[in-house]
Formats: C-alpha cells, sequence, structure tokens
C-alpha cells in the first residue's frame, strides 16, 4: 500500500522557496503589477455604494421626512444623481473586478504552464534509475496536484494578502474619517474576529488534513483490492478485505465529521461576531442621533446606514486573511515537491564535448564491465558484494554480427542491453560502441543509431502509422508500407477499416502480442538501425504459425546489421551467429548453437530441457 505523504502539511513558511516561487513571475512582472493594481482599484471604490445610498438618506430623503411641505424637485434630482451615480460605480466596479479576475488568473496559469514545462523537460532528462524509484502516479501528481498548489500561493496567497490588506486599510480610513469614534467601536470586535477565525482555520485544516490522510488510504485499498480483484476471490479473502475496507472506510467518515464539526461551528460564530459587531455600532450610533451621548453629534441616519454595511463588508477581507496563510503554507510543501524533483541530479548528461558519430559501424564492446543499479554502488565496491549485477562482463562484437543472450532469470541479460543504449552508466569498465565509449557520445546521436524491441511494445495514442514513424515527417508512407511488407503485417494492417490510419485503442489493447510485436519489428526497420536489440519474449505467448511469422521477421530485420536478442525459447536465436550464456552477471559459455550443443555445457543442457518440453507438449 502507499503511503500517503503526511509530512506534506506540516511544512512552515519557508523564504528561500518563496523566493524561487517568485522567480517565475519575473516574466510576467507587467502582468502582475497590472492585476495588483486593478485589485486595488476595486477595492477603492468598494466603500462607495454604502457612501452614496448613506448620503442619498442624509441629503434628499431625510429633508423630506423632516419637512413634507419642502420643495421636492431638488431633491428630487439630487436622487437622481446620487442613483447614476449608483449605477456608474457599479458598472466600472464590475469592470474592474473582470479585468483584475481575468488578469491574476491569466497569470497564474502561465505560471504553472512554466512549472509544468519544467518539470516535464526535467523528467524527460532524467535517468531511468530515477524512474524505477518514483512511482508513475507520485510523478503525475507532481505535476498535477503540486502545481496547482502553487498557484494558489500566487493568486490565494500573495495577491490575496495585498488586496485584502489594502481592503481593510482603505475601509478603516473611511470609517476613520466619516465617523473616528462610531469607527472605533465598529473596530471592536475586529481583534476576536480575526483569533477566532484564525483558530477555526486551524482546526479546520487539521481536520481536512486528516480527510486527506485517510482518504488516500481509502483510495489505495481501493486499488489493491480492484487490481487484485482475482486473487482475492482466488483465495476467499472477501470478508477479511471487507473488513480491513470497513476499517478505513470509518476513519474516513471520523476524520469527515470531525471537519463538519468545526465548520459547523465556525459560520455561525463569524455570523454572530458580526452581529454583535453592528449591533454595538446601531446602540452607540443611535444614542448620538436621539441625543443622549455628550457632545455635539456628527452621526447622521445615511451615515449610521453606512456604517452598518461598512462593518459587514470589513469582515470579509479580514477572513481572507486568515486563510491566506493556511495557502502559503499549504504550497510550501507543494513547491518543496517540485523543486525536488527540479534539483534531482541528472547523472546520464552529455559531455559538452560529446561526440557525434554520422554512422555507425556497428561494433560493440564491453571492457571489464561491472555494473549495478544501486547507487551506492562505486568502482571501489569490493567485487564479492551481492549488489554487482554485471560482473566483469567482457564481450565483444563485430560489426553485423548476431549474438544471442541466453541464461536464467536475473542473469543480466536485459541489463546488457539497457548499457548499449547507456541507459545506465556503468561503475567500472566501458561499454563502447565503435570503438567510443557511450559516455563519450551525444545520447541522442547513441541512441538514433540503436532500434529497440521491447518484450512490451509500447504503442502511443494515434495512428498505426504515427506509431511506426514515431512523427518524424521525414519517413514517408512508401517506406513505412515496405517495412510492414517486410515483415509481414502489411496484410493485417490493410485489413483494418481505415488501415494505416486505423487510431491505437488504449495503447493497443486490440492488438494481439504477434501483430504488436511485428509492428515493434516494423518500427524498428523504419528507423533503420544500425544496432538492433531485441528483448523477445513475445513469442513465448504466441501460436506455431505466428511465432514462424515472427521468427522470420526476426531474421529479416536482424539481416546486416549487429543484433543483441535476448531469447527464452532457444529455437528463436539457433541461427544467431553467437550464442552467450550467462550466469550471475558472467559469461559462462559462448559460441554457435552447434558448438555449444557438442560442448554438452549448460546450453545443451538448457536446450535438452526445452525440447523436452516441447515434445511432452506436442
Ligand atoms: N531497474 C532495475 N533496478 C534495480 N534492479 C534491477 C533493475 N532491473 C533489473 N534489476 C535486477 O538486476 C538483475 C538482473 O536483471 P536483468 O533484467 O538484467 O536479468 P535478465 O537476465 O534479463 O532476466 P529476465 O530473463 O528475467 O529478463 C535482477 O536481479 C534484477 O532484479
Amino acid at each position: 500500500m502507499t503511503k500517503p505523504d503526511q509530512d506534506a502539511y506540516s511544512k512552515g513558511f519557508d523564504l528561500d522557496l518563496t523566493k524561487r516561487i517568485l522567480g517565475y513571475l519575473k516574466p510576467y512582472k507587467g502582468l502582475a503589477a497590472g492585476g495588483v493594481l486593478l485589485a486595488m482599484l476595486t477595492a477603492m471604490l468598494q466603500p462607495l455604494p454604502a457612501f452614496l445610498q448613506g448620503y442619498a438618506i442624509d441629503h434628499a430623503l431625510t429633508p423630506i421626512v423632516r419637512n413634507p411641505q419642502a420643495d421636492t424637485a431638488p431633491l428630487l434630482r439630487l436622487l437622481t444623481i446620487v442613483a447614476i451615480g449608483y449605477v456608474v460605480s457599479q458598472l466600472v466596479e464590475f469592470a474592474l473586478t473582470y479585468f483584475s479576475t481575468l488578469t491574476i488568473g491569466y497569470l497564474g496559469q502561465n505560471v504553472l504552464r512554466d512549472i509544468r514545462a519544467d518539470v516535464f523537460t526535467k523528467l524527460q532528462r532524467l535517468q531511468l534509475s530515477y524512474f524505477d524509484q518514483n512511482p508513475v502516479g507520485r510523478l503525475i501528481t507532481r505535476v498535477t496536484s503540486d502545481v496547482d498548489a502553487i498557484n494558489q500561493f500566487i493568486t490565494g496567497g500573495l495577491i490575496s494578502m495585498i488586496t485584502s490588506s489594502f481592503l481593510i486599510v482603505v475601509y478603516m480610513v473611511v470609517m476613520l474619517t466619516i465617523n473616528w469614534r462610531l469607527a472605533l467601536i465598529a473596530f471592536t470586535v475586529l481583534p476576536v474576529l480575526f483569533l477566532a477565525t484564525n483558530f477555526f482555520r486551524g482546526k479546520m485544516r487539521l481536520a481536512y488534513r486528516d480527510t486527506r490522510i485517510q482518504q488516500a488510504i481509502v483510495n489505495s485499498k481501493l486499488n489493491e483490492n480492484i487490481t487484485g480483484m482475482l486473487t482475492v476471490q482466488l483465495f476467499g479473502r472477501e470478508r477479511r478485505s471487507a473488513l480491513d475496507f470497513d476499517h478505513s472506510n470509518r476513519a474516513l467518515l471520523t476524520a469527515n465529521a470531525t471537519s463538519v464539526k468545526w465548520f459547523s461551528l465556525f459560520m455561525p460564530t463569524v455570523a454572530i461576531l458580526g452581529q454583535v459587531s453592528i449591533a454595538l455600532v446601531l446602540y452607540f450610533a443611535s444614542r448620538e442621533i436621539l441625543g443622549l451621548s455628550a457632545g455635539q453629534s456628527a452621526v447622521s441616519v445615511g451615515v449610521l446606514f453606512a456604517f452598518v454595511q461598512w462593518t459587514q463588508q470589513l469582515f470579509q477581507p479580514i477572513q481572507d486573511l486568515s486563510d491566506v496563510f493556511n495557502n502559503l503554507q499549504a504550497a510550501m510543501a507543494s513547491s518543496e515537491r517540485i523543486f525536488g524533483v527540479l534539483d534531482t541530479k541528472e547523472t546520464i548528461t552529455d559531455k559538452p564535448d560529446a561526440k557525434k558519430l554520422g554512422h555507425f559501424e556497428g561494433r560493440v564492446d564491453f571492457d571489464d564491465v561491472w555494473f549495478a543499479y544501486n547507487d551506492a554502488v562505486t568502482a571501489d565496491t569490493p567485487d564479492t558484494d551481492d549488489r554487482w549485477i554485471l560482473r566483469g562482463l567482457d564481450l565483444h562484437i563485430q560489426p553485423g554480427e548476431s549474438v544471442a543472450l541466453v541464461g536464467a532469470t536475473g542473469a543480466g541479460k536485459t541489463s546488457v542491453t539497457a548499457l548499449v543504449s547507456r541507459f545506465y552508466d556503468v561503475q567500472r569498465g566501458a561499454v563502447k560502441v565503435d570503438g567510443v565509449d557511450v559516455r563519450d557520445l551525444a545520447q541522442h546521436d547513441l541512441r538514433k543509431h540503436i532500434g529497440l524491441v521491447l518484450q512490451d511494445v509500447f504503442l502511443f495514442a494515434g495512428t498505426i502509422e504515427s506509431n511506426l514513424t514515431l512523427n518524424n515527417p521525414e519517413i514517408s508512407h512508401e517506406r513505412v508500407v515496405e517495412a510492414c511488407k517486410y515483415v509481414g503485417v502489411h496484410d493485417y494492417i490493410m485489413s483494418l477499416e481505415h488501415g494505416y490510419q486505423t487510431e491505437v485503442q488504449e495503447r493497443g489493447a486490440t492488438l494481439s502480442t504477434g501483430q504488436k510485436q511485428l509492428l515493434a519489428f516494423a518500427r524498428a526497420l523504419i528507423q533503420n538501425p544500425d544496432i538492433l536489440l531485441v528483448l523477445d519474449e513475445a513469442t513465448a505467448n504466441v501460436d506455431t504459425e505466428t511465432e514462424i511469422r515472427i521468427q522470420e521477421a526476426l531474421e529479416k530485420v536482424m539481416y546486416g546489421r549487429t543484433s543483441i536478442i535476448i531469447a527464452h525459447r532457444l529455437s528463436t536465436i539457433e541461427h544467431c551467429d553467437r550464442i552467450i550464456v550467462m550466469r550471475k552477471g558472467r559469461i559462462v559459455e559462448q559460441g554457435s548453437h552447434s558448438q555449444l550443443l557438442a560442448k554438452g555445457g549448460y546450453y545443451a543442457k538448457l536446450h535438452r530441457l526445452q525440447y523436452a518440453q516441447v515434445e511432452a507438449a506436442d
């Protein structure tokens, strides 16, 4: 079961990380400044509607109420002007809000695209060993939800912090200017509101964190049970699995219930505090209006009306502000993980003076190669260490020679082929192509000359033709057809409704193993490699007729080029120039099929065993 990222939520604020995230804003300085400016302008307009309403009450309505005989014409004119002003202010606010939201959203999405692109480019440059250690799901999370959290940091964090603080200042200044005593009365509740909001948000964040952890556990249990349903049912583990699932499911329920509990307390608390603050304003303002308090009253009904609204409106940015810190903290954990990927050391890199070979003869040499997948193993690790996968391998393959690797599972055959393409670097000795150490060659150039036919043929989403050309526009349709005819898959492709333009469904799920294998040969042939690596397992699962077709195709593809083939079925490789028998990372025998049979060693024994199996099967 995958362990949820528990530490993900405990990360505190980190200045260095913040600076690095801000670095992503640099190309969009203008956009960021524009967004903040627009948001500030919007903020400045916020208190205006309540002010206009209050003004209309004091200067148009109150005089009529006080003196019904007064001339209403100028008052109506004033009311009309105020109403128009009100509508205009609303329209301007609408436009400003629209443009500031658009600008800030656009800014955030641009930054996201840049970070996603950086992570993707980095992943493409990373060595295969990195992917051996990091599951696909985790890496996808980096590019999706972690990157989203950074957007939260920018839009919900930094920008919200600036605009909310500014909005608070605007309201306070306006209220203090209009009536400082009433303003101070309205502000008395604010510290309590801020503390209460912080308290509840903290509790809710913890509860939410718990929910996410429990949700991750439930998800992974589901995943495990659904993918392993066959085993669950076969071994009658349904009841135990259900009990186990019920346990996690209950924990998720409890976590969710806690979250709901805090939330349902939070909203009424904020509402009550708001009412208290309004009640205070109403009480003291009414006293002044009624002339009960000492001194000259500066409070009118209009001012009271405006203050009630401002006090309510002031609550929103204060609540938003308490969210900012949470957003910043959540983004810290995500950005740390993203930068963790971006900072991963690339171990397989091109040297500055990497050589490019225009054409490969196709000679391959393994000079006393010692290799281990484990990064902790170095050239100084003793020969006796168990972690060595290849132990002093000496293998010299001539241009155009076909070599087959055989040996028990785990002998190191696949590792040999991975080293020719330099997917990993050796700890001792050297792997050379045409006499040049693969570490001195440009990777792209090296791999361009190597064709790889994998056991599990990988088909991308797209047409059969695009899968064969790998979207290389230089490869003509004629060449594709020629290659497919050559390996004997053309007729099959033509029998499909759209021929070469047929879309490959779900990574080739609708194709048979044999068809996929033939397509892989065609793909390798189209790329016209100088060295061919065939990791051939497919023949194990196909019928005899298909096996013969694959065998024929293989021989055609190998013709005239250096080939290294891994085969478990010895019949596949009988015709190879040389057969190398490996055991525990060493070569134990080599020679042609007949030489090795005559020798009567390990290969002869393997051959006898397989022959006996075939006879028994017949
Ligand atoms: N990516 C990897 N990371 C760590 N260890 C690996 C990796 N690939 C292979 N190994 C280990 O290296 C050893 C040799 O593996 P390799 O795949 O080269 O053997 P093989 O002879 O091709 O076996 P098979 O016939 O089963 O394909 C095995 O013990 C295997 O567990």
